[in-house]
């Protein structure tokens, strides 16, 4: 954390557009349609209109204005050619920007406040409330990162907002909830375009498609509910894991994180076997005795492991 405060300061008077740091100006980063949506939701209308649901639990509204995504787009590379260092979001996005560490905080802790009341109303539960995040961007092209695995987030709502830019393909695939028995089974693909938000749970298992031509630039808030996290309720979800009613759908299976993924893949394409194998030690899906009928997939992680100590071996 030490690290990231001394980034912000040092990044602090380098600043491309100083004001879109202010917690102030987020208001100004709106859609219209966003406010109408907000007034909508804080009159208590079950299904505001401007809200489309892509699949169960799956929400997409518009967001921001094309010109908070370009600023927010813009600031993202004018702190790339700074040559501050800052951490990548994830493992697997070499491209992408911790946005918390280059002093957006106090600007995206705004816009966290102002989309909660939206996020309460799709999930109750989950979007009560809100009290930190962790939000960062992804970029994808197709000479630099292409795409990213399946995965659940490490957060209780996901919002996903694309800044941009022209691209092709680079669909966002999602699948079921991890532990549920279609957790692999494929729900939908959404075509993400700029200024709309796409809100999801973060243990639904999610992707995104490898982009064909362009760029795509998307900020994602991973928001969290700490007294949810403290309840009875995710104590016991975390706990209860449902066997897989069918075989995986190809598109949910994860190179990183499953067993499987050779097999249901197409276990001749040397490229899939390649992918598989540099996981196979770590891979952990489907927990074993979970299995789906038939299931021909590798050991895991849990290879050579006595099973009632399996945990020790995280
Ligand atoms: O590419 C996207 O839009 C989604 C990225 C994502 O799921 C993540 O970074 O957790
Ligand atoms: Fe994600």
């Amino acid at each position: 954390l030490r690290h990231a405060s001394a980034t912000a300061a040092q990044y602090a008077p380098l600043r491309r557009d100083p004001s879109l740091f202010a917690a102030s100006s987020v208001s100004g980063w709106l859609d219209e349609r966003f406010s109408q949506l907000l007034t909508a939701v804080r009159r208590g209308e079950e299904a505001p209109f401007l809200i489309e649901e892509v699949a169960s639990e799956v929400y997409t509204f518009p967001l921001l204005r094309a010109e908070a995504c370009g600023a927010l787009a813009a600031e993202v590379d004018h702190f790339g050619a700074s040559g501050l260092e800052a951490r990548r979001p994830n493992s697997m996005n070499n491209y992408g920007l911790v946005l918390n560490d280059i002093g957006l905080r106090p600007a995206l802790t705004e816009l966290q406040s102002l989309v909660q009341p939206v996020l309460q109303a799709l999930f109750p539960t989950e979007g009560a409330q809100l009290d930190d995040h962790h939000s960062f961007v992804v970029s994808y092209r197709p000479e630099e990162d292409k795409g990213l695995d399946m995965h659940t987030d490490d957060s209780d709502v996901t919002l996903n907002v694309c800044l941009g830019d022209d691209f092709e393909a680079s669909g966002l695939t999602f699948c079921g909830n991890v532990g549920a028995p279609d957790h692999r089974q494929l729900s939908t693909t959404y075509q993400h375009t700029p200024g709309r938000a796409v809100v999801h749970l973060g243990r639904r298992r999610h992707g995104a498609d490898d982009i064909q031509r362009g760029r795509r630039i998307n900020l994602i808030m991973w928001n969290y509910n700490r007294p949810y996290r403290n309840s009875a309720e995710y104590r016991a979800r975390a706990q209860f894991y449902a066997r897989e009613a069918a075989p995986p759908a190809p598109e949910c299976t994860s190179f990183t994180h499953d067993r499987d993924y050779a097999q249901v893949r197409g276990d001749a394409d040397p490229q899939v076997r390649l992918k598989a194998a540099k996981f196979a030690s770590r891979a952990w899906c489907p927990p074993p005795s979970l299995e789906y009928e038939g299931f021909r997939g590798g050991a895991g992680r849990y290879r050579a492991i006595d099973p009632l100590h399996r945990d020790l071996m995280d």
